[in-house]
């Protein structure tokens, strides 16, 4: 299923979006979103729309790849969250990634940072992500 091409609803536009927890020691690498993207300047769990004839786990590593230069080595499938903005519609797959190779860094000058799991919290995210926040601080 492609992340750009389905519609839902009266217009707005539908996403499939591949979104990667990254797991490392309590830790989780999160990317802040620019300006001018939707739901710019917050931060999030880095990943991207599906391109059409991908799986899931195939448009994650794409993306993980394309923003932060790593290649995942594992990953499981950890929950769905399907959201709804006044533009757009999401949903949301978001993996746990606790291995992967190469050093992270923001490949399209994206900050990039590790967060303690119990600080997640205290950070600005897409109103989407509560449910994943809530999760996320469980796993430690
Ligand atoms: N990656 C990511 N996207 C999120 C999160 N929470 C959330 O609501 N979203 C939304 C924002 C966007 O509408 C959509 C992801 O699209 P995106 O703009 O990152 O997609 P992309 O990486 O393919 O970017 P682009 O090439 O279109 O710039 O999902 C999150 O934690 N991570
Ligand atoms: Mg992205």
């Amino acid at each position: 299923m492609s992340g750009t091409v389905d519609k839902k609803g009266p217009g707005a536009p539908f996403l499939h979006v591949a979104v990667g927890v990254i797991w490392q020691q309590g830790k989780v690498l999160l990317s802040r979103r620019a300006s001018h993207q939707h739901q710019g300047d917050k931060w999030e769990f880095p990943g991207g729309k599906l391109e059409a004839g991908e799986t899931v786990l195939e448009a994650l590593q794409r993306e993980l790849t394309e923003e932060l230069a790593i290649t995942v080595q594992n990953a499981q499938p950890l929950m769905e969250v399907r959201h709804r903005y006044p533009e757009r519609e999401v949903l949301l797959d978001i993996w746990l990634v606790d291995a992967f190779s190469g050093e992270p860094h923001g490949v399209e000058g994206q900050a990039v940072q590790w967060f303690a799991a119990s600080e997640l919290d205290t950070l600005s995210f897409p109103d989407a992500n509560q449910p994943i926040v809530e999760r996320v601080m469980q796993l430690v």
